[in-house]
C-alpha cells in the first residue's frame, strides 16, 4: 500500500514559561484509500496537527511527508504551488465565497494550477456532480441549504484530486441528519478511492470510520489500525 502521509516524530512547541508542547512527538502513517478519525478532547493538539498535516505550519522538529514530497522543509514558494494537489481543505464554516457560484467557488480550487477558466468550471462540474449537487451550479452559497454548501466546500476540496483531504470538524455546523449525509458522502468517497483524515472532538462521529486515532496531550494516545495489526 502507498503512503500518503507520514510524521515522523513531530514535535511542535510554543515559546512561553514554560513552553507549550502541542504536539510532543507524534508519529502517524496514512495510506492511499484510507478513510481516518483523529479524535481529541479541546486542547490536546488536534488545531495544531491540522495547521502540520495542512502545511499551514511547520514542526519544531520531526519531518512530514505527503504523497512523497517532504513539505515539512519545503520553501514556502514550492509549498504555495503545491498545497492544492497535496491537501484539499473542509471546514465546520464551509469558508465559501459569498458573492460567487457554487460552480465558481469549486473552480477556485483549481485557480493555482494554470487551468483556465473554461477547464476550471468544467472540473469544478464534474466535482459537483460527484457530490450531488449537479442541479445547484449557478446557486450562491446564500440560496444554499447547510448540507448543499458543504458539499460545494467538498467539492472544491476534491477538484484537484489532492493527495489527502483534510475535514476539520465537517459536521460541527450541521443537524444531525444533514451530518450524518456528509458522512455518508465521505464514505462513497473513500469507496471511490480518497484518502480523507477527519479532525473532531466528536468521538461518536469517529467511531463511524474505519480507522480512529486518539490525540491526548500532544501525543498519540492509540490508534485502532495498530489494535488490528497487533
Ligand atoms: N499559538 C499558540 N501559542 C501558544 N500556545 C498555543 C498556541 N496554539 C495552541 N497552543 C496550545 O497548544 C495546545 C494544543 O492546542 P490546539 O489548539 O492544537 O488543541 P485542540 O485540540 O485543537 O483544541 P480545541 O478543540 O479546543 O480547538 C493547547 O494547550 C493550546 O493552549
Amino acid at each position: 500500500m502507498t503512503e500518503v502521509l507520514e510524521l515522523a516524530d513531530v514535535v511542535k512547541s510554543y515559546p512561553g514559561h514554560p513552553p507549550v508542547h502541542a504536539l510532543a512527538g507524534v508519529s502517524l502513517t496514512v495510506h492511499e484509500g484510507e478513510l481516518v478519525g483523529i479524535v481529541g478532547p479541546s486542547g490536546s493538539g488536534k488545531s495544531t496537527l491540522l495547521h502540520i498535516i495542512g502545511t499551514l505550519d511547520r514542526p519544531s522538529s520531526g519531518v512530514v511527508t505527503i504523497g512523497g514530497h517532504v513539505v515539512s522543509t519545503m520553501s514556502d514558494r514550492r509549498l504555495s504551488a503545491a498545497r492544492s494537489s497535496l491537501i484539499g481543505f473542509v471546514f465546520q464554516q464551509f469558508h465559501l465565497i459569498p458573492s460567487m457560484t457554487a460552480l465558481d467557488n469549486v473552480a477556485t480550487g483549481l485557480l493555482y494550477t494554470g487551468a483556465n477558466l473554461t477547464e476550471r468550471r468544467f472540473k469544478a462540474f464534474e466535482a459537483l456532480q460527484r457530490v450531488g449537487l449537479a442541479h445547484r451550479l449557478t446557486h450562491l452559497p446564500s440560496e444554499l441549504s447547510g448540507g448543499e454548501r458543504q458539499r460545494v466546500a467538498i467539492a472544491r476540496a476534491l477538484v484537484n484530486k489532492p493527495a489527502i483531504i483534510l475535514a476539520d470538524e465537517p459536521t460541527g455546523n450541521l443537524d444531525t441528519h444533514t451530518g450524518e449525509q456528509i458522512m455518508g458522502l465521505f464514505h462513497d468517497l473513500n469507496a471511490q478511492g480518497a484518502t480523507i483524515l477527519v479532525i473532531t472532538h466528536d468521538r461518536e462521529l469517529a467511531e463511524g470510520l474505519p480507522r480512529q486515532v486518539h490525540i491526548r496531550d500532544g501525543r498519540l494516545e492509540s490508534d485502532s489500525a495498530a489494535t488490528v495489526a497487533a
